[in-house]
């Protein structure tokens, strides 16, 4: 299987001297295309800092990220910014779409700030894909946060990315919402082959992924294949994660709702 995005040996250390934190010690991995990766671990571990220099929106202090078979630590800002326009799609908590955009000029939006034109039918195919293809002219705000979040999926979905990074993009659903978001992921992945990595603090959202990665101290702490969110919630309790009581509460209220 080719690789999408691979990280050798990633190291990351925030500030100086007497205040220096290591963020990522030493990662690791690689994403195949067309896979669904989950990354997991208690709070500090390193999972945004991971998930911010393999999009190329932080610059590891050394170590290689291979995005295709573009160096990132050897392209320059505005290279990295066409990179990202081009190659990568991002879907956040908070869904960042533009309210006085409608949902079609937010999911062609990526193509038009690469100077591209949307070909015949691949907005309306987009839209189809996450099931909102006769919401194309209604604005953000007169969607529900789910729809939203479809829309979001559909404009990181528009370049024909190489990799969709994914932030905690169930955090701001309800439970069932959220199921209908990752079962949505997880279909653009198994039959779309789009390559998809997602940070979450969710053991049921993780379970929707085909293999999840744990972080503990910023370095890897193992990985799940084919996970159950029972087996990634005992992992994750081994790990000392659900000490604080909110990731317990909402691996506990979510258990029902794994495959
Ligand atoms: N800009 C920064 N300056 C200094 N330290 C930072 C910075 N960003 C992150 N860190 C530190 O790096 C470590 C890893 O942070 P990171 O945000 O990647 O963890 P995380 O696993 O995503 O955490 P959470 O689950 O709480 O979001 C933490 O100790 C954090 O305080």
């Amino acid at each position: 299987m080719t690789d999408a995005v691979r990280l050798t040996a990633v190291r990351k250390v925030y500030g100086r001297r007497d205040n220096e934190v290591v963020a990522l010690d030493g990662v690791t991995t690689r994403f195949g295309r067309g896979t669904f990766t989950a990354i997991m671990g208690p709070s500090g571990s390193g999972k945004s800092t991971l998930l911010q220099c393999a999009a190329g929106l932080d610059q590891p202090t050394s170590g290689s990220v291979l995005l295709e078979d573009h160096e990132l630590s050897e392209m320059d800002e505005t290279e990295l910014t066409a990179l990202r326009r081009e190659r990568i799609g991002f879907v956040f908590q908070s869904f960042n779409l533009l309210p006085v955009l409608t949902v079609r000029q937010n999911v062609t939006l990526p193509l038009r700030l690469a100077g591209r034109r949307p070909a015949a039918g691949r907005v309306s195919a987009a839209l189809d894909q996450v099931g909102l293809g006769t919401r194309g002219h209604h604005r953000p705000s007169e969607l529900s946060g789910g729809q939203q979040q479809r829309v979001a999926i559909a404009r990181a979905l528009i370049t024909d990315p190489a990799v969709i990074f994914a932030d905690e993009p169930t955090g701001a659903l309800d439970t069932r919402t959220a199921r209908d978001i990752l079962a949505l992921l997880q279909r653009s992945a198994q039959d779309a082959g789009q390559t998809i990595v997602m940070v979450t603090h969710d053991p049921v959202a993780a379970s929707y992924a085909d293999r999840v990665l744990f972080l503990a101290d910023g370095r890897l702490a193992g990985e799940l294949r084919a996970p159950t969110a029972e087996s990634v919630a005992e992992r994750m309790t081994r790990l000392g994660a659900f000490t604080d009581e909110r990731p317990l509460s909402r691996a506990g209220t979510n258990r029902e709702g794994q495959r």
